[in-house]
């Protein structure tokens, strides 16, 4: 026979917090109770009546479970908060059945403290909803794909940047929707060597069809046994910003008037072919181009007269040229054309044509009245020994010097 004393102890060293309710009234209370109640003695519990301790908001679930009769229930474990003997709040896990105690009806109630644990998880949840709240409404696409390139997970953002759910994306290839196969292979590839990259640029095309600018920022991921097992990161739509930078290189390198290169620009691209051109020993000619007796025509027509003549000639001129060649305005009057592998003999005939084009365009001044416009050109190689661009410009200019001075409307090639 096992003695009472054996359950009494049993009773007060149990680590789970035990209490006997007679009638409402706390009888009996081990000491993981007082520990959980935050009494120092006993008297500070025994005695009381159960719901001194219970929160009250929980009062009257718990009364409901408390308050049953007969002898066949059991209250499954259930959270409830209780007010330590200081007011504190605690957090049980409590469940309680009916017993006999001293030849009376009496409930045990068990419970353990879940404090730490419910502040923890209040903690998880808060962290949780804060995390959602920022994914859901991040402007970027977070993207997790596996070692293969299917989308695994992909964050709300994407209704925006692709115009796709995100149900429609996962489990799909990036094929879909990032069509320029040469942008995703240059990515991994950066990403397999570096296992990452930022701001990586890319474009994407949209449901709708339409194709937008992108910057990646994403890494490789790995397995537990270092494999490489996908990609994540986050793409977003640069498109406004990419349109801004083209319009802003568009204006710092085009002259405003004629929607030429400026000088700055012109320059810059000669001075590139120049050298690629020393690098392979090849040809290039330079043509400078510069308006006769321009001044006459702004003095009598006016400046914006003058400004509709330079536009009317640039246009003029752009005709005239391939692709590869470059035009630029040097700056008032003064223009500059750069052909590419041309010999002395066709670059000639280009200044030439160029020279009777502008010979044979009508201007008509305010009254209708017609005037023309002639251009004196003066034409250049690049020589043997030739360390600079500005060798080809001065040489040119001394052409132009010599078709100035030899009656203008004319083309002279340095010699
Ligand atoms: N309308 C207009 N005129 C300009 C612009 N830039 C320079 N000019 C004018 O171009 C004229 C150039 O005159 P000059 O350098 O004397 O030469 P020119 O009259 O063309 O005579 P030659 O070159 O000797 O044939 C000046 O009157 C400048 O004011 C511009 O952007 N718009």
């Amino acid at each position: 026979m096992v003695s009472d004393l054996f359950y009494r102890s049993l009773f007060d060293t149990m680590p789970a917090a035990a209490s006997i309710v007679v009638d409402g009234v706390i009888v009996l209370a081990n000491a993981a109770c007082l520990q959980i109640l935050g009494a120092t003695q006993s008297d500070q519990i025994i005695g009381h009546l159960v719901t001194e301790f219970i929160h009250p908001l929980d009062l009257n679930r718990s009364l409901t479970r408390l308050n049953k009769t007969g002898s066949d229930w059991a209250n499954a474990p259930s959270q409830f908060r209780l007010r330590d003997v200081h007011g504190e709040m605690k957090m049980l896990l409590s469940s309680s059945t009916p017993i006999r105690y001293q030849e009376q009806d009496a409930i045990l109630v068990t419970g353990m403290d879940m404090t730490a644990h419910a502040e923890m998880a209040e903690q998880l949840r808060l962290s949780e909803m804060n995390f959602r709240r920022l994914f859901e409404n991040m402007q970027d696409v977070y993207y997790r794909t596996d070692a293969k390139g299917v989308v695994q997970m992909v964050g709300p953002g994407v209704r925006n940047v692709l115009g796709y759910e995100p149900a429609e994306i996962a489990g799909k290839t990036a094929e879909s929707y990032y069509p320029q196969a040469a942008d995703r292979d240059a990515m991994k590839k950066a990403i397999m060597e570096d296992g990452k990259v930022a701001d990586f640029p890319g474009q994407m095309v949209r449901k709708d069809g339409r194709v937008i600018d992108i910057s990646i920022t994403s890494r490789a991921i790995y397995d537990d046994a270092g494999v490489f097992a996908g990609i994540e990161g986050i793409y977003r739509d640069v498109t406004q910003r990419k349109m801004m930078e083209r319009e802003l290189q568009r204006l710092a390198t085009t002259d405003p008037l004629t929607n030429i290169a400026n000088r700055r620009s012109f320059l810059e691209q000669a001075e590139h072919i120049f050298k690629s051109t020393q690098r392979y020993h090849d040809s290039i000619t330079l043509l400078m181009l510069d308006l006769d007796l321009f001044k006459a025509i702004n003095d009598k027509y006016g400046h914006l007269g003058g400004d509709k003549v330079l536009t009317r000639f640039a246009q003029t001129v752009a005709l005239e040229l391939r692709d590869s060649d470059v035009f630029g305005r040097l700056g008032g009057e003064e223009f500059c054309v750069l052909l590419q592998h041309a010999s002395q003999e066709e670059a000639m005939t280009v200044a030439e044509r160029i020279r009777t084009r502008v010979q044979e365009l009508d201007f008509e001044d305010p009254d209708g009245a017609l005037f023309k416009l002639t251009v004196s050109i003066g034409v250049t190689t690049n020589f043997e020994g030739d360390e600079r661009l500005a060798k080809l410009l001065e040489r040119a200019d001394k052409a132009l010097y010599t078709a100035k001075h030899s009656g203008r409307n004319k083309v002279v090639w340095f010699s």
